[in-house]
């Protein structure tokens, strides 16, 4: 009666169930059709220009909302930054992580990608759990509803058998709709878990002004160091550390660790939940069941199984995390490589390269591919282990237990019964039942260990890339700059808008001395790489080089000479010249530089030297890319001398660097004073207006009201008016909102819409690119335009930027090489009619003439360096240490360019005299009437 009860009641459940999932299917169905109905129409073809030229949409409180066009409509998508503070509060949770596998991975889960019990996360993660429960308790019910058919089909109940039969196809439309959704919410946990992870890892890469950590780790790259911290860090791995493919190289290729390592974390994470879950609630529930039948000795046979598999099977277990991480890493180079020849495809061709590159990808490729088939003969060795602990031994297993019940039974038995033929059919029946029920148990206890085995494999892959995607984290927090700017803070008082300034800053490639600083210890360092090849023989820190200031030349007393060189190097000889010796002295590119500009007196200066001496390293420093090697090391010396902390050893002289505050609005926003334009052009994604615009969104230029002005009347053109009229009209029209799009055609509109178009235009005009819009289709054109403008084109372009901003100082470094002079020397003269102060790189001697002041480093690997006054008369001859000293004989000699001037200087005269000779003719003939 009971076990009819108990069906009944699971008849009326399941069939309750089933009619809710039903209800569900149908209410989901009927909502997609109701929302397809509320969903804007296709989009028109201006909408859609519109889209791709603003990407996203800012809301007032900083939110974003990315719009993408997908099948003719606008999807909207809500962008959430991770605030700053996350980040830097994050920071401790990816140090110290020694290779713990646990300890990274619950860092990556429940610090980043699943923060708290109420994000979407951990809500489909709930509901994965749900179902993955529910397809349980259906198997189950699916179990008992299979025998009931059975049963009457054997008892040849027809009605019954039919009623059984609709019940099955009833039962059958939650458990398929379970299996769906199971499949479907470990796909949506992946992509949740990889946008958090992504999300992270894009603020944490792309981190502003000081921290630059895309900037640093390409650098840290390039000097091929040793990861500084946490998962990667170990130079002698553990096998725990070899198991989860740790290395003790630094990062190499960000790109592959943010596309395709966080996507197969994420992929693994979500996988290995599922897979995880229903084998262990198996494993747990039918070793509870057997070891009822079992008895003592038996569980105790059962727990000896498993303690047995799970060693045989870790001893035949490669490290399969660090090949995951390996091949990960090989797939990376490779892919790398592909990029590399795609992006130089011209330079490549005209060297006719392609063989060459052919050979170079060919070894990256073939070198993952053996990899790959070296972890395919591993496999091979493991999954024959496998296969025979999970199969043969553990149904020999299985068959040893099932016989210690019925020989402990028989034998006690005989032993103890008289043994009636009567109780003979009983005893029987009821061994076969225990051998039945147990050998069911133990089949499907077998296929959920096999299952977990498969799953331990997981583990070990979700542990290789799981290292790989912290090791990328704790990187990106090692190469920020952890100490704070202190020598900006110091001289608070003295730092001014408008002035840029170093002082007695030695400018070197940054090496241990650099890295010691920033992570707080010397010890913890590398030693610096054995490099530059500028480096020569150890100078002594006491005997300071300090450069010569031709205009003030009070350092000429501490000029290093000659002879002083030619003694260090017999010291070096002496020393035997041993390489760990070198001291980080040897990366000094410039030794105590000092100079000072302040903005909107007319000052500007030109750095010039030979190749590799150091101009762009100067320009770096100034920037805040790299620090000056003896920056904000020590107490600040007021009187520009030594100091000497605690009575000790007398302290390194500290560099002052001092860089110009960013330009504040009347509405507190911001834009940078110093602004560099590198040697290589860079065109981003985006439209022709992104090019000119850029680094400002669609957005802020929109806002910008400051440094777009037209000459000599700021703040007086208006954006402001000119976005509020747009957005009016775009009101009339019923589809303005806060923030309005405008496209091309908008730029082209009435009144001040023709206005910032032509202001735009007069920009482009200023470089001699007027022509571009026309030729190009408009402002709002995208194309590649790396590959559509000329190498000239590009530089040009690079000035229409600084002509657009603004900003106080500008550093061209060496930026309009592939510029002709005439046009370059009009771009230079409009720079200084905008108030716009030029520190200029440049081998160039006819752009002296547009500067004020000459910095010529000498590159002779001393460090030291000359400023003087430009003049065009007073440009030596000849000389060594001459400003122009080896790039004369290219671009002209000194006596050429005194001939220019004077030719220049007597055109100016010409002028006057022809005035003269007007005047002179006009009074002619008011005497001759
Ligand atoms: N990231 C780096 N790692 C190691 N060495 C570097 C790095 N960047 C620059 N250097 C070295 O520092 C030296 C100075 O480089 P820098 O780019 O400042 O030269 P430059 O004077 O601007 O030369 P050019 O006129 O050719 O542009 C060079 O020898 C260069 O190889």
């Amino acid at each position: 009666m009971a076990v009819l009860s108990t069906l009944r009641r699971s008849q009326a459940n399941t069939a309750s169930i089933a009619l809710l999932v039903l209800v569900l299917l149908l209410t989901r169905s009927r909502l997609s059709t109701l929302r397809n109905a509320w969903r804007r129409p296709q989009l028109s073809s201006a909408e859609l220009n519109q889209v791709l030229q603003q990407v996203y949409v800012q809301a007032k409180d900083g939110s974003k909302t990315l719009l993408v066009p997908y099948s003719d409509r606008l999807n909207k998508f809500g962008l959430k930054e991770t605030p700053n503070e996350e980040i830097e509060k994050n920071a401790q949770y990816f140090q110290n992580l020694d290779n713990n596998f646990t300890k990274t991975l619950s860092a990556l889960l429940f610090r980043i990608a699943i923060p708290s019990i109420k994000s979407k996360e951990a809500l489909t993660l709930i509901l994965h759990s749900f179902f993955l429960v529910m397809r349980t308790a259906l198997s189950i019910v699916v179990a008992r509803l299979d025998g009931r058919i059975v049963r009457d089909l054997v008892r040849a109940d027809a009605k019954a058998f039919a009623r059984g039969l609709v019940l099955w196809f009833a039962l059958a439309i939650p458990s398929t709709y379970t299996n769906v959704m199971l499949k479907h919410l470990q796909s949506t946990l992946a992509i949740r878990l990889r946008t958090r992870l992504t999300a992270f890892i894009h603020t944490l890469y792309l981190s502003k002004y000081p921290h630059l950590r895309y900037y640093r780790i390409q650098q840290q790259q390039q000097q091929g160091r040793p990861a500084a911290t946490g998962a990667s860090s170990s130079s002698a791995p553990s096998s725990d550390a070899e198991e989860a493919g740790t290395t003790s190289e630094a990062v190499q290729g960000a790109d592959q660790y943010i596309t395709a390592d966080v996507e197969a974390w994420a992929e693994a994470v979500s996988g290995l939940y599922g897979n995880i879950m229903k084998p262990s609630l198996d494993l747990v529930l039918f070793t509870s069941q057997l070891s009822r039948s079992l008895g003592f000795r038996g569980t105790v046979l059962l727990f000896g199984t498993y303690w047995a598999t799970v060693r045989i099977l870790k001893a035949a277990t490669p490290a399969f995390g660090a090949m995951a991480a390996a091949e990960a890493r090989l797939e990376g180079e490779w892919r790398n490589g592909v990029g590399r020849v795609g992006r130089e495809s011209e330079e490549v061709a005209f060297y006719n390269g392609g063989q060459r590159e052919r050979g170079i990808l060919g070894n990256a490729y073939m070198k993952l591919i053996r990899h790959v088939n070296n972890v395919y003969k591993v496999r091979i060795a493991y999954e024959w282990t496998e296969d025979y602990v999970i199969k043969y031994l553990w149904s020999a297993a299985g068959y040893g237990l099932i016989a210690v019940p019925l020989l402990i039974t028989r034998s006690h038995q005989s032993s103890s019964s008289s043994s009636p033929s009567s109780s003979a059919t009983h005893d029987i029946s009821l061994r076969t039942e225990t051998y039945i029920s147990n050998r069911r148990l133990l089949l499907s206890l077998a296929d959920a260990g096999g299952r977990l085995m498969y799953a331990y494999k997981d583990i070990l892959e979700l542990k290789g890339v799981t290292s790989r995607v912290a090791g990328l984290i704790t990187e990106l927090y090692a190469v920020g700059y952890h100490s704070p700017d202190e020598t900006d803070e110091k001289v608070e008082g003295e730092q001014e808008q408008d002035v840029i300034e170093l002082r007695n800053v030695d400018v070197g490639v940054p090496g241990s001395r650099q890295q010691a600083v920033t992570a707080g210890t010397r010890e913890q360092r590398p030693p610096p790489p054995p490099q530059p090849p500028l480096a020569l023989p150890r100078l002594p820190r006491d005997r300071t080089m300090s450069g010569v200031s031709v205009a003030s030349s009070q350092r000429d007393s501490q000029m290093f000479t000659l002879e002083d060189m030619e003694e260090d190097i017999e010291d070096y000889d002496s020393n035997g010249g041993e390489a760990e010796d070198l001291s980080p002295e040897e990366y000094i590119l410039v030794r105590d530089l000092t100079f000072r500009l302040k903005a909107g007196e007319g000052e500007h200066l030109m750095i010039t030297g030979s190749n590799g001496v150091g101009k762009t390293a100067v320009a770096r420093v100034l920037a805040g890319l790299w620090k000056g090697l003896n920056e904000g090391s020590s107490v600040l010396a007021s009187d520009s001398s030594r100091v000497n902390v605690g009575g000790g050893e007398e302290e390194e002289e500290e560099g002052v660097v001092i860089r110009p505050r960013d330009i504040k609005d009347g509405k507190n926003r911001s834009r940078k004073a110093l602004m560099v334009v590198p040697q290589r052009a860079y065109m981003p994604a985006g439209s022709l207006l992104d090019q000119v615009i850029y680094p400002d969104s669609y957005a802020q230029f929109l806002e910008r009201d400051v440094g777009v002005e037209r000459r000599g009347d700021a703040g007086e053109f208006g954006w402001k008016e000119a976005q509020q009229q747009v957005n009016n009209e775009d009101n009339e029209k019923g589809r303005g909102k806060e923030n309005v799009v405008i496209s091309s055609s908008d730029l082209k509109g009435s009144g001040k819409g023709k206005e910032k178009e032509s202001t735009l235009r007069e920009i482009l005009e200023s470089v001699y690119l007027a022509y571009l819009p026309e030729r190009e289709g408009g402002w709002g054109t995208r194309k590649e335009w790396r590959d559509v403008l000329s190498g000239g084109e590009k530089q040009r372009m690079a000035m229409a930027r600084v002509f657009y901003r603004r900003p106080k100082f500008v550093i061209l470094d060496e930026c309009t090489s592939a510029v002709s002079s005439d046009v370059e020397g009009r771009m230079y003269e409009h720079a200084k009619k905008l108030g716009i102060t030029l520190i200029t790189i440049s081998l160039r001697p006819s752009l002296a003439k547009y500067h004020t002041q000459l910095l010529t480093i000498h590159g002779d690997g001393t460090g030291k360096w000359t400023l003087e006054d430009v003049n065009p008369f007073n440009i030596p001859d000849s000389g060594h240490h001459g400003p122009f000293s080896g790039q004369l004989s290219r671009s002209g000699t000194a006596t050429e360019l005194k001939e220019i001037a004077l030719l220049e200087k007597k055109i100016k005269e010409a002028e006057k005299w022809e005035e003269r000779v007007k005047e002179l003719d006009g009074l002619l003939r008011v005497q001759e009437l």
